[in-house]
């Protein structure tokens, strides 16, 4: 016969007595089972089963800390999607219903200073503007990140530790983050951890821009211009959302350009080297 591990919950005005009995040999075999996190609540500091002692429940009105889990949701797509305004959209309706929010964007995208975070269109929200996630919680302020309930993420491709930050927020902090950020990068690669987050998301959006070209659904982005670091911030001078037809046609002039640029110089420095001194 199974001994009881017996956890109380203490009453409020509002809620009856409460207890949860979980037979010791089911948590002898499965021991994630004796953190209390499993049941869905606040985990103590040690976990004696011998003691009664004030948990949370979340969703009830118990008394003890606050504990719910936290959400992942992300916004992809190309240059132009809409990713940020839909964030900011995201963000403020949370605001609205009384949550209290953040957002953070890359320091590394100066365009707009580092104040804001900017749409191509000129919307604009508040942020905090830094080099990696994990510093976020000490420069929020550690007491004031326990009451934040949602995190905004811009430019999520330019965060080398996106995805142990929103593990860690959404898993243990009980924060709902909003991810923004681009899928690929203008050769249609996997940009930074964008891809990597997925496993972990509640939910995902893809959004599409409209291609400059022809108008019809854009899926990838185009630069126009020959460099080639995959990081290279810029807006509409520098990229243009496009379809598939015109992101491989656009591909295939860059290269042709790229080669007749290479065959002129080649010819100039032997005309140059060839013609007599004058
Ligand atoms: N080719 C374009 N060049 C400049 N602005 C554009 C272009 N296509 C769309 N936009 C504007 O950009 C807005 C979306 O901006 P934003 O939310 O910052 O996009 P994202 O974050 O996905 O790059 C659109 O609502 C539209 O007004
Ligand atoms: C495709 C591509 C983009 N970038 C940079 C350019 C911009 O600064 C940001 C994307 O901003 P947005 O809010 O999504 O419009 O990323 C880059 O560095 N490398 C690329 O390949
Ligand atoms: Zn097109």
């Amino acid at each position: 016969s199974p001994t009881l591990l017996t956890i109380s919950c203490h009453p409020t005005k509002t809620m009856p007595s409460l207890s949860f009995q979980i037979p010791r040999t089911l948590s002898d075999k499965f021991p994630i089972i004796q953190n209390p996190n499993f049941l869905g609540l606040k985990a103590f500091s040690s976990f004696n089963p011998s003691i009664s002692t004030s948990v949370e429940c979340p969703g009830s009105r118990m008394e003890g800390p606050r504990f719910s889990y936290g959400e992942i949701h992300i916004i992809l797509g190309p240059m132009f999607a809409g990713k940020t305004t839909s964030l900011l959209r995201r963000i403020q309706t949370e605001s609205n219903n009384g949550r209290s929010v953040a957002i953070i964007k890359s320091n590394k995208d100066t365009r707009y200073g580092l104040e804001y975070t900017v749409t191509h269109d000129g919307a604009k929200f508040p942020c905090w503007a830094l080099a990696d996630l994990s510093s976020f919680r000490q420069k929020y302020g550690v007491n004031a990140y326990e009451k934040l309930d949602v995190i905004g993420i811009d430019e999520a491709q330019f965060f080398g530790d996106l995805y142990d930050f929103c593990r860690k927020a959404a898993d243990h902090d009980g924060k709902t983050v909003i991810v923004a950020g681009l899928d690929g990068d203008y050769l249609r690669r996997s940009f930074g951890s964008v891809l990597n987050i997925i496993p972990l998301a509640d939910s995902v959006t893809k959004l599409t821009a409209r291609c400059e070209l022809c108008g019809k659904r854009a899926f990838f982005t185009l630069r126009k211009t020959k460099d080639t670091p995959t990081e290279l911030i810029g807006g509409a001078d520098v990229y243009m959302p496009v379809c598939r037809q015109h992101y491989v046609n656009g591909q295939l002039a860059i290269e042709a350009t790229r080669i007749l640029e290479s065959q002129r110089i080649q010819c100039d420095s032997y005309l140059e080297a060839s013609s007599p001194p004058s």
